[in-house]
């Protein structure tokens, strides 16, 4: 991202944005309401286009490429994303194929063992013949999860991935999409999550990039006093040595308020 500026009124929602997003890592995306993530996401995936500034995929200008090219690239899993919802969870799933088809659009026997990995990847193989409709909020976000990997991305955008899911599944999708070979820029409202799972986190704030870094660096209980409004201890998981993230509120309750009896 260079220079980029993009918003919905006159006033832009992220301005002057400069970032690398490294090949192959998971970077996270955090900041309180309002601080232009979903905006700025939106861009990577071509549902807003950007005021001022460049998107770049390698060499090339992202809003430039052709939409097909672009499709084959970029898996998307958006904020109460739609669509889908007349088919079955494999269905959903094989539309995921659609930019990697031929003239006629028929899925050939490597289209349909994609489809079948990547609902069982995330946990829906027993869930493939149900309407999507009829699903959970979670069981659909894995739904939709399973679509965005069978486009087979190169650059996979997530959309706070972890809402609605229970905490296992909340680790799985992370797990899933970590370490892959994949560019990931996943936005999450849950900084132990970005502590934990990001290999990279960058900090919106009030439209703007307030820091990037790796957690351990970044996270720093000044950064996010001044951000979010909130006490944070960063601390080493005792049992896989990866950060945590402890946070508390800003004014931390007398023991007698807080254990009130
Ligand atoms: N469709 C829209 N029309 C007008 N303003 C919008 C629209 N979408 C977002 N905004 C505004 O743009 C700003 C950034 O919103 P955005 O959704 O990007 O923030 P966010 O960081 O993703 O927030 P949240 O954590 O609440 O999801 C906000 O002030 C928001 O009100």
């Amino acid at each position: 991202m260079r220079g980029l500026t993009a918003g919905w009124t006159s006033v832009p929602a992220v301005s002057g944005i400069d970032l690398d997003i490294a090949e192959g890592r998971l970077t996270a995306l955090v900041g309180p309401n309002g601080s232009g993530k979903s905006t700025l996401l939106k861009t990577v995936y071509r549902a807003l286009r950007p005021a001022s500034g460049l998107l770049l995929l390698g060499e090339d200008d992202l809003w430039r490429l052709p939409r097909r090219e672009v499709a084959r690239t970029v898996g998307v899993l958006g904020q109460d994303q739609h669509g889908g919802f007349d088919f079955t969870a494999r269905e959903a799933v094989a539309l995921g194929r659609a930019p990697h088809l031929g003239p006629f659009g028929r899925l050939g026997p490597g289209d349909a063992a994609t489809v079948a990995e990547c609902l069982a990847a995330t946990g829906c193989a027993e869930l493939a013949e149900r309407p999507v409709s009829t699903l959970s909020g979670g069981e659909r976000q894995r739904v939709l999860l399973a679509r965005a990997l069978a486009q087979r991305p190169r650059l996979l955008v997530l959309d706070e991935p972890t809402n609605h899911l229970d905490p296992r599944h909340q680790f799985e999708v992370l797990e899933l999409v970590r370490g892959k070979g994949i560019t990931v820029i996943a936005a999450l409202h849950s900084l132990d999550l970005a502590a934990y799972y990001a290999d990279r986190v960058v900090v919106l704030h009030e439209g703007t990039v307030a820091a990037a870094g790796p957690p351990r660096e970044l996270l720093t209980p000044e950064l996010l006093r001044r951000v979010f409004g909130i006490e944070a201890s960063l601390l080493t998981d005792p049992v896989d040595g990866r950060p945590r993230l402890l946070i508390r509120p800003s004014r931390i309750p007398s023991v007698q308020e807080a254990n009130p009896s």
